[in-house]
C-alpha cells in the first residue's frame, strides 16, 4: 500500500531531468540527432521549433513512448526506469475524453482512480478541488467534455481539463505537447500564465512544446530548447536567444514577434540554415553550453552523499519496506570495494539515497494505484453515463419509433394461416436481424471514440484492462437491451405473433442476439483501428451472416452449407421460429387444400398444421436450447476475442 505524502512531500523538492545526446530513427530516417537539454524544477522548459522538427518525438522519447537508439535520460542523476516513468505525466496534443461526461465527473473519475486507495475519498476530492482552483476551471465543471463533433467545453478548457487530470496525481514531472495548438491568443496566454504559476508555486518540472507562440507568450517563457531538423539550435534562457541570432548577424526588426523571427530563419534559405547550424555547433562547444550535457555518463555529483539527509530520514516515519537507512549505510561502507568489483555498484548507493528522498517512487511497486474493485466501480459509473446519452439520444428514440411504425405497417396483424407463413417468417427474421445489426454498428462506431480515451488512460496506468472490460459489459449491456425490449413490446402484438410465452421467450432471444451483435461489433471495432474499415468489414460480415441466417436461402450448395453454423443470426432465427410455432394456436391450412405444402392439410378433417410439421418443413430439428447455446457461445467468444486483442495486440506500449 502506498504512503501518500501531500503538500510537504520531498517530491515537491523538484526533479532535474537531463537528456543527453538523444538520437531517434524512424523508418531509417534520423528524426532526432544528439538532442540534449535540462528541465529544472520550478522552471518551464519550452521546446520550440517548426512543424516536423521533432518536438513530439522528443517528448515521446522522454516519456518512454518511443524508443531512442542512443543517448541518456536521467532523473536527478538516475536513469529512468518503468517505475519512475509511471510517476510522470504526459498530456498529449489531442485532449481526448468521453464527450458526454461532464468535467466534474471526469475529474472525479481521475481522482478516484489515479490516487491510491490509501487516500480517503475526502482527501481525493480535496485534491481535485485544489487542482480545479489552480487551473481556474470551476466555472465549467458542469459542462460536458464534448469533442470536435459534439458541443461541450471549449478547446482551451478541454486542454486545461487534460492537464488537471494529470496534476491530480501530483506527478514528479509533467510534459505537455502543444498546449496552445488550437487555442486563440487570449486563451493561450491565460493557459501559459497558469502553467507558469503552477510550475513556480509547486516547484515542479514542466516541459511543453510550442510551434509558434505569440510575442506575449514568448516573453513569458523561462528555458528554451530550440529544435530545427531534429537538432538543437539553442538551449538556455529564452530571453537570451536573440543574442544567439544577433551574434551570427541575424537581427530582428523592432516590434517583430521573436518567435516568428526565429521560425522564419529556421525555415529560411539554405545559407541561413547552414549559418544557424554552424553556430549551434559552436554554441555546444562554448561555455554557455551546460557542462552536465557534455558528459557521456551518469552524473553522480547530482546526488551527493548527504549525511544530513540520512539523519533527517531517520526521523521520518518508517516506510513499510526494508529499512533503507541500513541499506544505505551498508552500501556506503561498501563503496570502497567497488574497485574490486565484488560489491554493489555506486549507482545503487545513489538509488538508495533517492529512495530516502523520494519514498513514493519506491514504496509502492504495484503497477496500479487502486484495487480492481475501485476501478470496476468507477469505470462502471462512467461507462453508464457515457453510454446512457449515446443509447438514449433523441436520434435513437426516433430510430426506434420509426422502426416500430414501419414494421407495424408492413406486417400489421398477420393472420395465422398457411398463406402468410412466409411473411410471418420474414417478420421474425427482420426483427432478429435488425437487433443484431443495430448494436453491431453502434459498437463499431462508438469504440472509435472510446479507443482513444482508453489508450490514453491505459498508457498512463489508470486501470487494469480487465476492470475496464468487465465494467463495460456490466454497465452497457443493460442499457443496450432497453431499445429492443421497447421495440418488441409493441411489434410482437401488432404483428400478431404467437402468445405470451412466446413473447417472453422472444424478448430473451432478442436480448442475447443484441448482445452477440454488440460483441461482434466490439471485436471488429477493436480489431480495426480505422473506423471506416471497421464499418465496411461489419457490413460485409453482417451480409454474410444474414444470408446464411436461413431465411433467404435454405438450399445452400453442400460445400457452403456448413458455413451457416458460423452465423449467429442462424441460431437466433431458429430459436425464434421454435418459439413461434412450437406451441400456441396452430397455423390454419390453405383454403385450397390441394395446393397446400403440407400433406396433412390435404386431409379434409385437418384444419390446422401441427407444430412438428411446420418445424420440420422449416428444417428445424433441434430444440430451443440447442439453438440457443451456440448463440450464447458466439456472444462469449466475440467478447473474449475482443479482450485478447486489446490485451495482446492493441496495447499501449511503455518502453
Ligand atoms: N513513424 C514515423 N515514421 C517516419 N517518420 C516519422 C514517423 N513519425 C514521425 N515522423 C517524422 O518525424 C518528424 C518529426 O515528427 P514530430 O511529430 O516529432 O514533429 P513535431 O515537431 O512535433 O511536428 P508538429 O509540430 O507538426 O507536431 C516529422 O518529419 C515526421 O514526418
Amino acid at each position: 500500500m502506498s504512503i501518500y505524502k501531500p503538500k510537504d512531500s520531498p517530491v515537491n523538492a523538484g526533479m532535474e531531468v537531463v537528456f543527453r545526446d538523444i538520437n531517434v530513427k524512424k523508418s531509417n530516417e534520423r528524426i532526432l540527432r544528439n538532442v540534449s537539454g535540462i528541465a529544472k524544477p520550478g522552471r518551464l522548459l519550452t521546446v520550440m521549433g517548426p512543424s516536423g522538427c521533432g518536438k513530439t518525438t522528443l517528448l515521446d522519447a522522454l516519456m518512454g513512448r518511443n524508443a531512442y537508439q542512443s543517448g541518456e535520460i536521467t532523473l536527478n542523476g538516475q536513469p529512468f526506469n518503468k517505475q519512475i516513468k509511471r510517476k510522470l505525466s504526459y498530456v498529449i496534443k489531442d485532449a481526448v475524453f468521453f464527450p458526454n461526461v461532464t468535467l466534474r465527473e471526469t475529474l472525479r473519475f481521475a481522482a478516484m482512480l489515479r490516487l491510491p486507495d490509501a487516500i480517503p475519498i475526502k482527501q481525493k476530492l480535496a485534491r481535485m478541488e485544489s487542482i480545479i482552483d489552480t487551473l481556474d476551471i470551476r466555472k465549467c465543471l458542469d459542462i460536458e467534455m464534448g469533442n470536435s463533433t459534439t458541443s461541450g467545453l471549449t478547446d482551451g478548457d478541454r486542454m486545461r481539463a487534460s492537464i488537471a487530470c494529470e496534476l491530480i496525481t501530483n506527478p514528479l514531472m509533467i510534459v505537455i505537447d502543444e498546449p496552445t495548438a488550437d487555442l486563440d491568443a487570449f486563451t493561450s496566454i491565460a493557459l501559459i500564465k497558469t502553467l507558469k504559476a503552477y510550475t513556480q508555486k509547486s516547484n515542479k518540472t514542466v516541459i511543453m512544446t510550442t510551434q509558434k507562440p505569440s510575442s506575449q507568450i514568448f516573453h513569458m517563457l523561462d528555458q528554451l530548447l530550440l529544435l530545427s531538423e531534429g537538432q538543437v539550435v539553442y538551449f538556455g534562457d529564452s530571453h537570451k536567444v536573440m543574442n544567439f541570432f544577433e551574434n551570427i548577424g541575424l537581427h530582428i526588426e523592432p516590434n517583430f514577434n521573436p518567435a516568428d523571427f526565429i521560425l522564419e530563419k529556421l525555415e529560411g534559405d539554405k545559407e541561413t540554415r547552414e549559418k544557424i547550424s554552424d553556430a549551434a555547433l559552436d554554441f555546444r562547444n562554448s561555455d554557455q553550453w551546460p557542462e552536465i550535457l557534455s558528459k557521456s555518463s551518469t552524473n553522480f555529483s547530482s546526488l551527493q552523499l548527504n549525511l544530513e539527509m540520512i539523519e533527517e530520514a531517520r526521523k521520518r516515519p518508517t516506510l513499510d519496506r526494508k529499512n533503507p537507512i541500513v541499506n544505505i549505510k551498508r552500501k556506503i561502507s561498501n563503496r570502497g570495494k567497488k574497485a574490486t568489483g565484488d560489491e554493489e555498484d555506486i549507482g545503487s548507493v545513489d538509488m538508495s539515497l533517492m529512495e530516502l528522498e523520494y519514498p513514493e517512487l519506491f514504496v509502492d511497486k504495484d503497477k496500479w494505484p487502486t484495487s480492481f474493485f475501485t476501478q470496476f466501480k468507477h469505470l462502471t459509473v462512467r461507462t453508464f453515463w457515457q453510454c446512457k446519452s449515446r443509447i438514449f439520444s433523441k436520434m435513437k428514440l426516433i430510430e426506434s419509433v420509426l422502426l416500430c411504425v414501419i414494421v407495424s405497417l408492413v406486417w400489421f396483424q398477420l393472420p395465422r394461416i398457411e398463406e402468410t407463413l412466409r411473411d410471418r417468417m420474414g417478420a421474425i427474421f427482420f426483427i432478429v436481424t435488425i437487433w443484431g445489426i443495430i448494436p453491431l454498428i453502434d459498437a463499431v462506431t462508438s469504440f472509435a471514440t472510446e479507443r482513444a480515451v482508453i489508450d490514453k488512460e491505459r498508457t498512463a496506468n489508470w486501470y487494469r484492462l480487465s476492470a475496464y472490460y468487465v465494467a463495460k459489459m456490466t454497465s452497457e449491456i443493460p442499457l443496450l437491451l432497453i431499445p429492443p425490449i421497447f421495440f418488441l413490446i409493441f411489434t410482437y402484438w401488432i404483428i400478431g405473433l404467437n402468445n405470451v410465452g412466446g413473447f417472453f421467450g422472444m424478448i430473451f432471444t432478442i436480448i442475447i442476439t443484441a448482445v452477440t451483435g454488440q460483441s461482434l461489433g466490439l471485436f471488429v471495432g477493436i480489431a480495426f483501428t480505422n473506423v471506416k474499415t471497421g464499418v465496411s468489414v461489419s457490413v460485409i460480415a453482417m451480409t454474410a451472416i444474414m444470408l446464411l441466417g436461413g431465411f433467404f436461402t435454405r438450399n445452400l450448395p453442400f460445400w457452403l452449407d456448413w458455413v451457416k453454423y458460423f452465423s449467429f443470426i442462424h441460431y437466433a432465427f431458429h430459436c425464434s421460429l421454435v418459439l413461434e410455432f412450437y406451441d400456441g394456436e396452430g397455423v390454419q391450412c390453405l383454403q385450397a387444400k390441394n395446393e397446400s405444402n403440407f400433406m396433412i392439410c390435404k386431409d379434409v378433417n385437418v384444419t390446422h398444421i401441427p407444430p412438428e410439421d411446420i418445424l420440420s418443413n422449416l428444417d428445424i430439428h433441434l430444440s430451443y436450447i440447442e439453438y440457443f447455446l451456440p448463440l450464447l457461445f458466439f456472444a462469449a467468444l466475440f467478447r473474449l476475442l475482443g479482450y485478447f486483442l486489446l490485451r495482446f495486440v492493441h496495447y499501449p506500449k511503455l518502453l
